[in-house]
């Protein structure tokens, strides 16, 4: 076949799938309709990981599953929209890694609205001024990101999904490699690069800023007094700066988890995970205690962190993950025996287990 009729039968295709997703569309905004009509959510985390599941399983093609996902992705981004007008908080500025997952949950048709700080997040869905939003809860060479899970103990809001990001700094600037005297970012972003840092700049300033997008804004107006700074893809093409160097991270599987919250719970999926906190007794064995009801109805731990309660000084507030979901009855009668040995146990959500 020559380059004109193999043209003429994607043509023909695109315009077979044109029409399969007008048709796709219309059941969406029916979908809608019943959904305002009875109250339910319109975003349907669940839902959408079991549609993504089936579709990964069935397909016999070339096309691998990242681009499935990543097709998916924007066809169910369009069917929020024409449902209705989803606007989606996240810890911004405009650019940032924390950007860049929200899009990847919830695609490129949907309202998004940068946050200054990670509890005006909260507070922009607490007060209904956003539908959705988007925190970072860990990073698996730098550890949790505690004002994420600081937050979570006086809020009503609910994890529904969670999103997994490969993140790949960079080093950005305005100026020569060799001009290069102060470096700027986020503390998260220094910590991921400390042993390229060590290795090529150990001489340079290292000066912490609130998000990459202002590190490199910072890059781009100083960049006569020798300032660059490390960050992502997103960032560099913001500011205009050239990408001196690719994936500068220590690990080169850095990935960082980052949770959707919402006001409603997720429904389960057959494979979910279910992250609770709770206060212990101040009393001998009341940790082991609490811990033992996990191993008592086999319920696998997957996450253990400990913050200050902030309440007494020494009184700690523990955030534990669950493989499994609150309406299992095994995870239920766990959660059930741990509340036995703790002053406080809050569910924080469960939501599909799910990440690429
Ligand atoms: O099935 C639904 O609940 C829909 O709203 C449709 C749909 C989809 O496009 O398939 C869109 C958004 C939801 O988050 C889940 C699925």
């Amino acid at each position: 076949m020559n380059l004109d009729d193999i043209r003429q039968n994607i043509d023909k295709i695109d315009r077979d799938l044109l029409d399969l997703l007008s048709r796709r569309a219309d059941l969406v905004h029916e979908v809608g309709v019943v959904k305002k009509r009875d109250g339910l959510q319109i975003y349907a985390p669940e839902r959408e990981e079991s549609l993504l599941r089936r579709l990964i399983e069935m397909n016999q093609g070339r096309l691998p599953e990242k681009s499935i996902r990543a097709i998916y992705r924007e066809i169910m981004s369009a069917a929020l929209a024409l449902e209705d007008d989803l606007t989606i908080a996240y810890l911004g500025p405009e650019g940032t890694w924390t950007h860049q997952a929200a899009i990847k949950k919830f695609g490129h048709s949907v309202n998004y609205s940068a946050q200054p700080n990670f509890s005006d997040v909260f507070d922009q869905v607490a007060r209904r001024a956003a539908s959705y939003g988007v925190v970072p809860i860990e990073n698996s060479t730098e550890g949790a990101v505690s004002h994420t899970l600081d937050l979570f103990v006086d809020s009503p809001l609910h994890i529904c999904a969670q999103i997994l990001l490969r993140i790949e700094n960079g080093l950005m600037a305005a100026i020569p490699r060799e001009e290069i005297k102060t470096l700027y970012s986020h503390p998260q972003v220094f910590g991921q690069c400390r042993a390229w840092i060590l290795r090529n700049f150990p001489n340079a300033d290292l000066v912490e800023v609130s998000s990459t997008t202002k590190a490199a804004q910072i890059a781009k107006d100083q960049a006569h007094q020798g300032a660059a700074a490390l960050g992502g893809p997103l960032a560099a093409e913001m500011y205009g700066l050239t990408l001196l160097e690719e994936s500068i991270q220590d690990r080169a599987t850095n990935t960082t988890r980052f949770l959707v919250i919402g006001e409603k719970p997720c429904p389960p999926t057959g494979k979910d995970r279910t992250s609770i906190l709770f206060a212990i007794h101040d009393r001998p064995g009341s940790l082991v205690k609490a811990l033992q009801a996990f191993d008592q109805f086999h319920i696998n731990m997957s996450k253990i962190e400990s913050r200050p309660s902030k309440r007494k000084d020494w009184e700690y507030i523990f955030y534990v993950d669950l493989s499994g979901h609150c309406d299992d009855p095994k995870v239920a009668e766990a959660l059930e025996e741990l509340g036995k040995h703790c002053s406080l146990v809050k569910l924080l959500g469960s939501y599909p287990d799910a990440g690429e």
